[in-house]
């Protein structure tokens, strides 16, 4: 049986900028309980604590935000995502005391070691302590089971493979999935997160299920950062035709996808050029927006930005690199200054 979990109130977010209100999102929630759907994952896209110049303001707490999910719902859990150095154990209880049950610990893959106390605060509290190894593309499988072993060992009882920069497909989804289904215990879940930018977010995800990944994310219309997430609802339809079960009812999810969450997308969630560009380069997908408006200001090219930042394998936190680097390319783009005019 899959857990479904729906990221449309967390990664969503930064496809609108941080800026649902409680409204949006105990709707949204409601649409996604009635539909069965298992867990619900809600903050700033940034997780707990967020909140700031350097990832975005949202318009909303992070408090407002779960207890308006939590009063959504009947039967969902609420989880809340935490970036350690970013969110705080403070954040944490917060969360849990307004509905959270649900813990996801985000790390990038190589840092698995820095979510201990997280990871191990949230299992001791009665959470389900989830890790959740960000950029898995970047090392291979048997590194990722490494780090993967090392959350299980604080607590967690799902470790995930976060694909942030949409840069796996299906074979190497899969090859992650069976080192780490190799390398944990039996009672630890394998969990697949994934970004849209290669055309492959859902097909990565069945791949992920039948490599033996049991929690599933997706977001509603694949409402997400970069080309967005897998599509939930379409998630939801594939897997059961090829044999995986999960609680979710079709048509409410289609509904609340199609009524509730499509009139709220400033745009509609498509692979264009800026977001394939971020799959192809290997780069965190929350930063295309963060590179357009970089782009823009340094009048270069948003694909030369992104394919810059992936050789300069930049990973979550360093969004300040990102003016950084259009700033450089704008200058290697200037014409030479010769001090002399034209024809002189
Ligand atoms: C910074 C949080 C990030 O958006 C988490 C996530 O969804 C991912 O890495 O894909
Ligand atoms: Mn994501």
């Amino acid at each position: 049986m899959i857990t479904l979990v729906d990221s449309s109130l967390r990664d969503g977010m930064h496809s609108v900028r941080h800026q649902f209100s409680p409204e949006h999102v105990a709707a949204v929630a409601a649409g996604l309980d009635r539909a069965g759907v298992d867990v619900i994952e809600v903050s700033h896209g940034d997780g707990v604590g967020g909140s700031s110049i350097q990832y975005g303001r949202a318009a909303f707490s992070d408090a407002e935000l779960i207890e308006a999910a939590a009063g959504g719902v009947a039967r969902a859990r609420i989880a809340a995502l935490l970036l350690p150095g970013i969110g705080t154990l403070r954040r944490l209880t917060e969360a849990q005391r307004l509905g959270a049950t649900v813990a996801r610990v985000a790390t990038h893959c190589t840092e698995a070691d820095i979510a201990e106390q997280h990871i191990a605060w949230a299992a001791e509290h009665g959470m389900t302590a989830v890790g959740f190894l960000m950029m898995s593309h970047m090392i291979d499988a048997s590194q990722l089971a490494d780090q993967a072993r090392l959350m299980e060992s604080y607590g967690a009882s799902v470790v995930y493979i976060v694909d942030s920069a949409g840069a796996l497909v299906p074979r190497t989804a899969a090859e992650r999935v069976a080192a780490l289904r190799d390398a944990l215990l039996a009672e630890t879940a394998v969990g697949f997160h994934a970004h849209n930018n290669l055309g492959c977010g859902v097909g990565n995800a069945l791949a992920a299920a039948d490599a033996g990944a049991t929690w599933l994310d997706g977001s509603l219309r694949g409402l997400g950062a970069g080309a967005g997430n897998a599509q939930l609802e379409v998630l939801a339809a594939a897997l059961e035709r090829s044999g995986h079960a999960t609680g979710a009812e079709l048509f409410p999810l289609m509904d609340v996808a199609e009524e509730v969450v499509a009139p709220l997308m400033p745009r509609p969630q498509i692979v264009d050029r800026t977001a394939l560009s971020l799959g192809y380069a290997g780069v965190y997908s929350s930063f295309l927006l963060h590179a357009e408006r970089a782009a823009a200001k340094f009048d270069v090219e948003p694909r030369a930005v992104l394919m810059e930042l992936g050789r300069r394998r930049i990973v979550g936190g360093q969004e300040d690199m990102i003016i950084d680097a259009a700033a450089e390319l704008a200058d290697r783009t200037a014409p030479a200054q010769t001090g002399s005019s034209p024809g002189a």
